[in-house]
C-alpha cells in the first residue's frame, strides 16, 4: 500500500482538493456528461496543462500533445507514457489538426516575445510564430474547438499577439474571460503572476459577435476564490523535501555566485516564511538575480548586508530542489520526495491526478530547473479550467 504524509488542510487549495477528489470519482463515472473532451495540448513542455486537466476533475482525453524540446518530451513520456509529437507548431497544417477530431485546445506558447525586460518583439518575434499559426488555422477548421485555454506571462495582455487572438476568437463567436492571477491567491506560497484566457464557443443563440471587443472585460478577480492573507499561507517548510545534509549540499548556492553579485539583492527566504518568488528557467544557474528565491537553512537570527556579501556566506543558502519547485507548482510529485514526518499543509496533488510526476534520471539538474521555470502552476490552471473554461458548476456544461 502506498504510504502518504499526513496533511492538514490549507484553507483554499486543500478544500478544493477534497472536493476535486469527490468530483474526480463523480466525473469518472458521470454518464450524464454531455460531451467527451478530446484535448490537444500545444507547447506541452512537461505537461502542466495535462496535469491541470486531470486535477480539474473533468472527463476527457489528451489525444495529442506537441513540443519541439526533446528533453521535456522525454519527461512527458516518462510520466504519461505518451510521446508528444516532436514538431515545430509553426508548420502544423489544418489537415493534421483536423485529424485528431479535438474539441479542446490547451496551450502555453513561448513567453519570450512578451516578457518584461525582453526585446518585446511580440508578433514579430519568430517564437510567436507557433501561436500565430494556430490563430490562422482556427477559422479554417470544419469543427473549431469548443474550448480554448491560453497561459502566458504578464504583459501578454497588452500585446499585438493577444489582440490578434482575441479578434479571431471574437469573430468566430467565442465567449471569453481573461484573468491575471498568482498562486498566492489560491493558497500556495509562491508568486507566479500569469495571464490566462478561457474561451469557449457558446450555444449559438448566445453568441454576440463584437461584444467582447467593445466591453470592459479585463482580469476580474475570479469570483470562485476566497481572499487569503499572506500570513494564512502555509510556510515554505511544508514544501521542503526530506533531504539529508549531504543531499541538501547538492543544492548549495556556490560562494562565487553570491560574491559575484556584489551589491545586487537577490531574494532570500526562511523556511517559516509564507512566500517565495517566481522560479524562472534560469533558476539554479549563475543567474541569481530575479530567477527565484534562495532558501536560508542556517543562522536564522543573523543580520546580513548585501553591501557586504561575505555576511551571506554562512547562511546555508541553497536553491529550492527541483522536487520542491515542482510541488510549489502543484505538480503531483510522488510521496517519497516529501518529508513524511511532519504535519504538512502542502496539498498532496498525487491523490487527485491520474498520473504522478517525477523526472527521468536522464534529465540533468539544469534541465529540470529550466523545464520547471517554463512550466505553470497546475493548481491555478486546474481551478480556472474547472470554474471558468468548463464552468463545471454550471449544469449546462456537465
Ligand atoms: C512556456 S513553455 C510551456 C511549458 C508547459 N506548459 C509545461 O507545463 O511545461 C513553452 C514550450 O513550448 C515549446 N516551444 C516553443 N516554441 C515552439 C514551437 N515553435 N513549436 C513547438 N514547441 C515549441 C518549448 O519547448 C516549451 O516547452
Amino acid at each position: 500500500m502506498e504510504k502518504g504524509i499526513k496533511r492538514k488542510n490549507s484553507k483554499d487549495s486543500s478544500s478544493e482538493l477534497d472536493s476535486n477528489k469527490q468530483k474526480k470519482s463523480k466525473s469518472d463515472n458521470n454518464e450524464e456528461t454531455k460531451e467527451e473532451l478530446r484535448i490537444l495540448e500545444f507547447f506541452c513542455g512537461i505537461g502542466g496543462m495535462h496535469y491541470a486537466f486531470e486535477q480539474s476533475g473533468m472527463k476527457g482525453t489528451v489525444v495529442a500533445s506537441f513540443d519541439i524540446n526533446v528533453n521535456t518530451n522525454s519527461c512527458y513520456q516518462h510520466n504519461f507514457n505518451i510521446k508528444p509529437v516532436t514538431t515545430i507548431i509553426d508548420s502544423l497544417k489544418v489537415e493534421k489538426i483536423q485529424s485528431y477530431k479535438a474539441n479542446c485546445w490547451l496551450m502555453s506558447p513561448p513567453c519570450q516575445p512578451y516578457t518584461r525586460g525582453g526585446k518585446k518583439l511580440d508578433d514579430e518575434d519568430r517564437r510567436a510564430a507557433g501561436l500565430l499559426n494556430l490563430i490562422n488555422i482556427l477559422p479554417k477548421l470544419d469543427n473549431p474547438p469548443k474550448y480554448i485555454f491560453v497561459e502566458n506571462v504578464v504583459n501578454f495582455e497588452v500585446s499585438r499577439s493577444r489582440e490578434k487572438l482575441i479578434k479571431q476568437l471574437d469573430e468566430m463567436g467565442y465567449e471569453m474571460n481573461e484573468h491575471l492571477v498568482t498562486p498566492t491567491q489560491f493558497g500556495i506560497p509562491n508568486d507566479r503572476a500569469r495571464y490566462y484566457l478561457s474561451a469557449r464557443l457558446p450555444l449559438k443563440e448566445k453568441a454576440v459577435r463584437g461584444k467582447y471587443l467593445e466591453s470592459e472585460r479585463f482580469y476580474r478577480e475570479p469570483n470562485f476564490i476566497n481572499k487569503i492573507e499572506e500570513s494564512e499561507l502555509p510556510p515554505l517548510s511544508d514544501y521542503r523535501e526530506d533531504l539529508t545534509k549531504e543531499e541538501e549540499s547538492k543544492y548549495s548556492v556556490p560562494d562565487e555566485y553570491i560574491l559575484k553579485r556584489y551589491k545586487f539583492r537577490f531574494d532570500i527566504v526562511k523556511p517559516d516564511e509564507n512566500k517565495c518568488s517566481c522560479f524562472t528557467k534560469a533558476y539554479g544557474s549563475h543567474h541569481v538575480i530575479g530567477t527565484g528565491s534562495f532558501l536560508q537553512t542556517e543562522k536564522f537570527d543573523k543580520k546580513y548586508d548585501f553591501d557586504n556579501p561575505e555576511t551571506l556566506l554562512d547562511l546555508g543558502l541553497r536553491f529550492f530542489s527541483p522536487n520542491e519547485v515542482a510541488l510549489l507548482h502543484a505538480f503531483p510529485i510522488k510521496y517519497e520526495f516529501l518529508n513524511k514526518s511532519k504535519d504538512s499543509r502542502a496539498p498532496d496533488y498525487s491523490t487527485i491526478s491520474k498520473h504522478t510526476f517525477s523526472f527521468p534520471e536522464t534529465m540533468t539538474q539544469i534541465q529540470r530547473y529550466k523545464a520547471l521555470g517554463n512550466s505553470l502552476n497546475v493548481h491555478v490552471v486546474a481551478m480556472l479550467l474547472k470554474h471558468v473554461l468548463f464552468n463545471y458548476d454550471n449544469k449546462d456544461f456537465q
